[in-house]
């Protein structure tokens, strides 16, 4: 059905670290990281609608169930979004129906529910408070997750801080990445307080100007790691099954946990090779969540309008 000229869309993307090392810990626990992310044209899709009355949110799509299992609706972060904002502008939150199709996996290491929020905050800054810079929904958008400010920025960035600091790089080389979820949800706090060292080393250095192949790409990534994969692997023994599977399909260029996990990714040169690889990782375990992707989703309204 087309969209009604009232109805505003968005896509959620998923995010990816491409690597995650824990740099520190601040004295409240938030954790420091130096990570780089991106955003995979694959994702959540948020739509908005008027409504005479009221502010309410219904959710569609594979993940709806599982959702509505891990939690309360009022605490899902797409509502925790409109009535932050809504705050923000000095109005009621009234007069919306918003729809959330999740199609990502939930406490899953790809930021769906940060993606969630921020494609609510990007729709109805639209709406209640066009004037409103970027940077102040960013800060808007840090209250209610740390993984906020790098899904507002939407592209490719090197993020430092507790996921404060968003440095946006060049864009990367060309490819096609594989994520691949074992149904396990894992979440995030627990992840960290497993952590056995806090105080590891930053990324290396980011050429100067971007990466000038996938090549040049790959072989910075082998010098880097997510710190968080080896807690996560004790505490969901299925990450390290997830992650041996992906590397005994060829051609890929690197397999790695994202976040907190349990989704973990593969790098691969493009989209019919990964769609190959995918075709055998499923018959192999049709259980898992496992999609392919090109790296880099294009911002914007989920239907182009
Ligand atoms: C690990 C990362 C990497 O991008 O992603 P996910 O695995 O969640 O996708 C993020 O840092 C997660 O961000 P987000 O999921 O928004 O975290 P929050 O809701 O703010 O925090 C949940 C909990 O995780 C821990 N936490 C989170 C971020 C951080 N830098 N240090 C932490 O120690 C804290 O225990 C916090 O109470
Ligand atoms: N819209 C949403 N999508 C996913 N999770 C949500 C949402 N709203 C609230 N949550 C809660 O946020 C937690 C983290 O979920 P999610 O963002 O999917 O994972 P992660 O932080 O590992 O990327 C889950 O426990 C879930 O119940």
């Amino acid at each position: 059905m087309a969209p009604s000229s009232a109805e505003r869309r968005r896509l959620a993307p998923a995010k990816v670290n491409y690597a995650l090392h824990v740099t520190g810990r601040r004295a409240d626990g938030y954790h420091l990281i130096d990570s780089l992310v991106g955003f995979p044209a694959i994702g959540d899709t948020v739509t908005a609608r008027p409504a005479t009355e009221g502010l309410d949110l219904v959710v569609t799509g594979p993940f709806a169930e599982t959702l509505a299992e891990a939690g309360n609706m009022a605490e899902n972060l797409v509502l925790q979004a409109a009535r932050a904002l809504a705050h923000h502008a000095g109005i009621a939150p009234q007069g919306l129906h918003l729809t959330l199709e999740k199609s990502l996996p939930i406490a899953a290491g790809i930021g769906g529910g940060s993606s969630d929020a921020t494609a609510t905050l990007k729709l109805l800054r639209d709406l209640w408070a066009p004037a409103l810079a970027d940077a102040e929904l960013a800060r808007i958008g840090l209250a209610l997750g740390a993984d906020l400010p790098m899904c507002l920025n939407g592209r490719p960035a090197r993020i430092t801080g507790i996921g404060e600091t968003v440095t946006t790089i060049p864009p990367l080389p060309d490819h096609t990445l594989l994520l691949v979820n074992p149904g396990t949800c894992v979440a995030t706090p627990t992840i960290f307080k497993a952590l056995t060292q806090r105080d590891n080393p930053p990324l290396p250095d980011l050429p100067r100007g971007g990466f000038d192949s996938l090549e040049e790409f790959v072989d910075w990534l082998g010098e880097t790691r997510n710190d968080l994969e080896p807690p996560a692997i004790d505490t969901a023994p299925v990450i390290g099954e997830v992650l041996a599977a992906l590397r005994q399909h060829q051609p890929i260029r690197l397999a790695r946990m994202s976040g907190s996990g349990a989704t973990c990714f593969a790098i691969v040169d493009n989209p019919v090779e990964a769609g190959e690889i995918a075709t055998r990782l499923a018959a192999q375990h049709p259980t898992w969540w496992i999609r392919s992707a090109p790296a880099t989703s294009s911002q914007g309204t989920a239907d182009g309008t």
